[in-house]
């Protein structure tokens, strides 16, 4: 039997500096820079050369040490790649979380990337690059911000959630007795769980590649992460609810409405059109939401 390649993320203060110097120069040199930014399926739906730059820097470098991995990255998915998650070793790329935040300077920008084998996340690593937080997690051995390690306890009574591209298709709901709060960043938002500062997260219509990272970082800090609809967890089902205990994440699905929403790994044509149809089926619903 092939000996299964045991793959260890070694991040010291050496390798956050390396990860900070290599990668997010690039991001944090064009943050303060004119952009030119093109619209993907909707106007809360950007991508700048900037994203594609250091896609194309990541994968090639990644590519050189380990020639035989497969890659699912949001700028190549955009350029017509499939999403295929398959038993190889892979690596789940999001070049820029918070695009929307990166083009008007708010600070809340993520690198994402996760590593898989055989479907199982090995590891995850979140570089929140304006607020220097370097969010990562190793399949058993605990997560960490900035090498210190998390617990995601409930304190509060916060929950992250997103209305981004998907805006068109509201998924709001009467979330009572909650302080809601949106950075603006998939990833940066899951990980407020994994650090206690959020009880919770949920979100419809991102995609694997903008919490494929962050979900092994909350599992690994003691969190838990499931469906919208409080089924077991799908990273392709574009469906996400992360939460410090099943209690809430329970809570949180009995009040989330769900809309239709295209896997990441249906075929891409298949994929644009039902975002068509998703716009004209899904109404905006009203969204009460009440503060402590
Ligand atoms: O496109 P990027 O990588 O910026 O990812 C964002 C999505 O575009 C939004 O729809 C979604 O709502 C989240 O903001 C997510 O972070
Ligand atoms: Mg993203
Ligand atoms: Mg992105």
């Amino acid at each position: 039997m092939s000996r299964r390649r045991l793959y260890r993320l070694s991040v010291t203060s050496q390798t956050h500096t390396l990860f900070v110097a290599h990668e997010t120069s690039v991001i944090l040199s064009a943050f303060q820079q004119q952009k030119e930014v093109r619209l993907k399926s909707s106007p809360a739906d950007l991508v700048t050369e900037t994203d594609q730059q250091v896609e194309k820097m990541l994968i090639s470098a990644i590519r050189r040490k380990y020639p035989q991995h497969r890659f699912i990255g949001e700028e190549s998915v955009a350029a017509g790649e499939a999403v295929e998650l398959t038993d190889s070793p892979t690596w789940i790329i999001d070049p820029i979380d918070g695009t929307v935040n990166f083009v008007h300077r708010f600070p809340f920008v993520a690198v994402s990337i996760a590593f898989t084998v055989n479907k199982q996340t090995e590891f995850g690593i979140v570089y929140s690059c304006v607020e220097d937080k370097l969010f990562h997690a190793q399949r058993g051995r605990g997560a960490y911000l900035n090498g210190k390690p998390l617990c995601s306890d409930i304190h509060r009574c916060v929950v992250v959630t997103e209305i981004g591209a998907e805006s068109r298709s509201i998924t709001c709901c009467v979330l009572l007795c909650y302080s809601v709060r949106a950075l603006g960043t998939a990833a940066v938002d899951m990980c407020q769980v994994a650090t206690g500062g959020a009880d919770a997260y949920y979100h419809i219509g991102m995609h694997c590649w903008d919490i494929a990272a962050s979900t092994i970082i909350v599992l690994e800090a003691g969190g838990v992460v499931m469906d919208t609809d409080g089924s077991e967890f799908d990273m392709m089902s574009r469906k996400v609810i992360a939460a410090s205990s099943s209690a809430v994440a329970n809570g949180i699905a009995q009040v989330v409405q769900a809309f239709p929403c295209r896997r990441d790994n249906e075929a891409a044509s298949k994929r644009k059109c039902d975002t068509q149809s998703e716009r004209a089926v899904a109404q905006p619903t009203a969204c009460v939401l009440h503060e402590l």
